[in-house]
């Protein structure tokens, strides 16, 4: 429907109207068509160049034309994420499917967010947060911008039309989209929707390093998506207006953990032209470009990883966004499922559609976690399955799961922790795993020998 860019990190120039881009420079004394010049800094003004992110738009008028916030409750507002509403523990914790918004009621992208868990805080620019959603209407006259980090949006049902500054995107589930820190969006929506984010509160996503991967793989750069120029018409002659026609669109700031509002003159979406490498993007997951192991084995998961972000020691990711893509299976001798395992990072997992191969009981819509150090791994009837299953060549394409890997120990939220949907039973999927061990009496036998012999 919508065109788009593509190239991971590009620099980007799209205009919506021949010649409304400066030919040279970013702040001429007079922009083209009479717009007005406008900088989005991503990233301070000082640091690396290969990594500064900035962006210039021309548009109609500033953003500057709203009036003054006022704090208020919503979707958007997770409070401090450490205190009150928060707690830790260790426990295994799966969700069923997150309800959909009932007949009846109008949800927006904005109001249906929840706060999964988290860890650190928007004003000191450190930690995360894992947020799900739910919704069935679109932001009609109505925007925001989050000033505390990037949103990385996994659609689970329900296909997202995102108006952004920058101009459109379509997100459909098998999709994700990274709107990063300030960006100003709107989402339309047509059915009833559910989904998954990850928000950062430092730095951004970056493709991971190949190592001896080579320069291609996994997440390939040109396969992501970025949206071309597009404005709404600004309808002329505000000054004859009342106060509440002139300032007629909403404005929702999430800004250090709280929601606020404002009105403003018109819509927001007014870049008649842009240049820059400070967008939104898109990503088709099918895209995925899998290694896997050939041989015997299967390696980490951080070789499905799409998009990091680095923390502050080398190799430790602040959040991965890993997925567990379809493709072949065809290692020898080998327990193919997940092993069990301990992690010192904390891994939350979702389910786009379909059967994740380590569990019964894991939904579509649903969501694990498996937090520093906690044990898990197969239920016990996926591990004698596989145990005992022939190993030939197998496509695994029978759905598609996620995992956000984070180094931190996540705060869970009282609400997660309480809901109604969460499967409190999930620890019994490991019950029964019997003692086989046949060690014990093998060595026994051998002993016996021993003797026999007069050793
Ligand atoms: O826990 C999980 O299901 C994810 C996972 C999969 C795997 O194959 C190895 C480690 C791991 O954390
Ligand atoms: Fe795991």
């Amino acid at each position: 429907m919508f065109k788009y860019n593509a190239g991971f990190d590009s620099e980007f120039q799209t205009e919506a109207l021949p010649g409304a881009l400066p030919p040279f420079g970013n702040n001429p004394q007079k922009c083209p068509h009479n717009l007005y010049a406008e900088q989005l800094s991503g990233t301070a003004f000082t640091v690396p160049r290969k990594e500064n992110r900035r962006t210039w738009f021309y548009r109609i008028q500033p953003s500057v034309l709203h009036s003054p916030f006022r704090r208020v409750e919503g979707g958007m507002d997770v409070g401090s994420l450490e205190g009150e509403g928060f707690r830790v523990d260790p426990n295994q914790m799966r969700w069923n499917p997150m309800p959909l918004v009932e007949v009846g009621e109008n949800v927006t992208f904005v109001q249906g967010l929840k706060t999964m868990a988290g860890h650190g805080s928007p004003n000191a620019k450190t930690g995360l947060a894992i947020h799900m959603y739910t919704c069935n209407t679109s932001m009609i006259k109505q925007a925001c911008y989050n000033s505390d980090g990037d949103y990385l949006i996994v659609p689970q049902k329900g296909t997202l039309v995102v108006q952004t500054e920058m101009g459109w995107l379509e997100v459909p589930p098998k999709h994700i989209m990274v709107i990063p820190r300030g960006v100003v969006f709107r989402v339309e929506v047509s059915e009833s929707s559910r989904g998954y984010v990850l928000e950062i509160f430092k730095g951004h996503f970056d493709l991971p390093d190949l190592g001896p991967i080579g320069s291609n793989g996994l997440a390939n750069a040109r396969d992501f998506e970025y949206p071309v120029a597009a404005y709404d018409e600004v309808v002329k002659g505000r000054e004859g207006m009342t106060k509440e026609q002139r300032y007629d669109w909403k404005l929702i700031n999430k800004f250090g953990g709280h929601q606020f509002e404002t009105e403003r003159e018109g819509t927001p979406f007014n870049v008649v032209a842009w240049h820059g490498n400070y967008s939104p993007y898109r990503y088709d997951l099918t895209k995925f470009c899998c290694i896997n192991s050939v041989t015997f084995d299967h390696p980490d998961p951080s070789i499905y990883t799409v998009l990091t972000c680095k923390g502050d020691d080398v190799g430790t990711a602040t959040a991965d966004f890993v997925i567990f893509p379809e493709r072949w299976m065809v290692m020898e001798n080998t327990f193919r499922p997940p092993w069990y395992h301990r992690n010192c990072m904390s891994e939350f997992m979702g389910m786009v559609w379909g059967k994740y191969d380590a569990k019964e009981g894991f939904q579509a819509g649903g969501a694990s976690l498996h937090s520093c150090m906690t044990p898990h791994g197969p239920d016990y009837p996926t591990f004698k399955g596989a145990s005992e299953a022939e190993l030939k060549p197998q496509k695994f394409d029978k759905g598609l799961a996620f995992m956000f890997e984070t180094n931190v120990i996540l705060n869970i939220s009282e609400k997660a922790i309480s809901a109604e949907h969460r499967d409190v039973k999930y620890f019994k999927c490991w019950e029964g795993i019997p003692n086989t061990f046949v060690g014990m009496e093998k060595e026994g036998e051998g002993k016996k020998k021993k003797r026999k012999k007069g050793v």
